[in-house]
């Protein structure tokens, strides 16, 4: 079912993309994934993404999340961090504890293309 307008529609996930690319720029562990990093190709690709899983009105442009995090090596801990980031990117925005369900449970199944690649 489509959640896009709980999340607060575009306005809404554009918030949670900037409070979750500020989040990673805090932790030490996980910025330095980021170094070579277009950032505002991410918050494009990130945007068109959340609001494409929540049914809104958008395609992901990107690439595929195997080919995205190729030759990262990223563990099963900092793909964890990196949920709990997003989870206070939402906190932050004020998302409700429902639609933050949501979309964090339609970007699991993406785990086993993102880690130990
Ligand atoms: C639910 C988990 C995740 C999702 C949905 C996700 C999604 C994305 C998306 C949509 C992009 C942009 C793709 C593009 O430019 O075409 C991206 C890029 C990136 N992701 Fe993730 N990601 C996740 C987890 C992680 C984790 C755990 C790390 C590292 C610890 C990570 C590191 C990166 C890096 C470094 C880039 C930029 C790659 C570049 O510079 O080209 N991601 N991710």
């Amino acid at each position: 079912d489509d959640y896009y307008q709980e999340l607060g529609g575009k306005e809404g996930v554009e918030k949670i993309v900037d409070n979750f690319i500020n989040e990673i720029s805090f932790d030490q562990n996980i910025v330095k994934f980021f170094e070579g990093t277009d950032i505002t190709r991410l918050r494009e690709k990130l945007i068109e993404q959340f609001c494409h899983e929540s049914g809104g009105p958008c395609e992901y442009t990107g690439d595929s999340m195997k080919d995205v995090h190729a030759g990262m090596k990223i563990t099963k801990a900092e793909f964890n961090r990196v949920v709990e980031l997003l989870q206070a990117a939402m906190d932050d925005a004020g998302t409700p504890q429902t639609a933050q369900n949501r979309l964090i449970r339609s970007l699991a199944p993406m785990r086993p293309d993102i880690i130990h690649q």
